[in-house]
């Protein structure tokens, strides 16, 4: 683990009455590595945070500091165009009247000198545009570009004033499912290539669990920092939908059957390939109901992703009918949710060593 020192954390610190509704607290400090991401309800403060971290509003009695500098406290307050921020809104980014190149360029002028002391090269900048793939549309106006094309203009742009804090604020939001997917893999990449802490709001568990290493957690304006993802988004055994969230390397790669080999710790499983690198960590997230138990391991070669597991515990359902089991594959938990019928006839008990079965389609990787 990198040495946590005040010159590489992002200390927040507010306590602070909003409205009649809203009491905003957080007091963290944040790492400023890979990606926060800063989740939860609608209307609970997630984008009056950031916009408090950007420099563009106030928040009274607050102190940030961010590596070492002091960007508020009592006596300061450092303008927004002197904080080394760069700021991605769900949509309408771009200036409408310039081209993608332009709009890039247009950003990469205005940069300040305090911003950071190593821009990059053009070659660099050669290198971004060709990671966030819009060399086919830098000649286009905003108007001419997809949905996700003008996100990825945007979130280049940002990439290249190399900020200290890359603030994302829902920038999918806007997308439709197809563009998300789209859009995914390079932030995913960015966040691999870039040494830039990202602060993301979202709503969304699939992208929290895929690109957060970290996450600020707000209820009605109280906001929690907890280190372990996948811990933060499935808290406790009682949770209503019993999913896990399991850490994973992509280990090889079957481009003929447009599958993927992850290793979970000794275990292997195979999956959909949507192009994450090789080495990469991803997050899969699996739901007991698309998990399956065998007593024996099935000879037939056409099963997929079977791993040896022990019961834990039996959890009979209101209904009567179901019962949900907590497994232990390598010592990281699963659930299965099967029928009453077959824990009865398996003669499920805590201890019992068998197979689980978990259906591809139900991994979000
Ligand atoms: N300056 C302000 N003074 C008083 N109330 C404010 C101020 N700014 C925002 N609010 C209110 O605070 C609440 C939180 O707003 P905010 O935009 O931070 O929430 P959010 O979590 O980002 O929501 P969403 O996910 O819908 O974007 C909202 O009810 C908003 O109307």
């Amino acid at each position: 683990m990198p040495n946590r020192t005040q010159d590489n954390m992002l200390s927040v610190d507010v306590h602070h009455q909003l409205n009649e509704h809203l009491l905003l607290s957080l007091s963290a400090e944040i790492p400023m590595q890979g990606v926060c991401a800063i989740f939860g309800e609608s209307g609970t403060g997630k984008t009056t945070l950031l916009r408090s971290v950007a420099g563009l509003f106030e928040l009274p009695d607050a102190s940030i500091k961010v590596a070492g500098e002091v960007w508020q406290s009592e006596r300061t307050f450092r303008p927004v165009h002197k904080r080394s921020i760069a700021y991605v809104m769900q949509e309408d980014n771009l200036l409408p009247h310039l081209t993608a190149r332009k709009n890039i360029n247009y950003a990469l002028k205005r940069r300040l000198n305090n911003f950071s002391n190593d821009f990059w090269s053009l070659d660099s900048t050669k290198n971004v545009i060709d990671m966030m793939g819009i060399e086919h549309c830098l000649e286009r106006l905003p108007e001419q570009l997809s949905g996700g094309e003008k996100q990825r203009v945007a979130l280049t742009r940002a990439l290249l004033l190399k900020p200290k804090l890359l603030l994302l604020d829902e920038p999918l939001s806007a997308l439709d499912d197809a563009r998300k997917e789209e859009i995914l893999p390079y932030i995913e990449r960015l966040k691999l290539l870039s040494d830039t802490c990202i602060l993301y709001v979202t709503h969304s568990k699939r992208e929290l669990a895929r690109l957060a290493d970290r996450v600020l957690m707000v209820d009605r304006g109280q906001f929690t920092l907890h280190e372990n993802v996948s811990e933060a988004l499935f808290p406790s055994e009682q949770a209503l939908t019993k999913e896990v969230l399991l850490e994973a390397r992509v280990k090889t790669k079957q481009p003929e059957w447009g599958l993927q080999d992850l290793a979970i710790g000794d275990l292997s499983i195979r999956l959909k390939d949507n192009n994450e690198p090789i080495g990469s960590k991803v997050r899969l997230c699996v739901a007991a109901k698309d998990v399956s138990l065998n007593l024996a391991k099935p000879e037939q070669s056409s099963i997929l992703n079977l791993l040896p597991a022990s019961v834990v515990s039996l959890h009979p359902m209101q209904d009567k009918f179901t019962v949900d089991v907590r497994l232990d594959i390598a010592g990281r938990p699963l659930w299965a949710s099967i029928s009453r019928y077959s824990a009865n006839e398996m003669n499920l008990r805590p201890g019992l060593e068998l197979w689980a079965q978990i259906k591809a389609a139900a991994i979000m990787a």
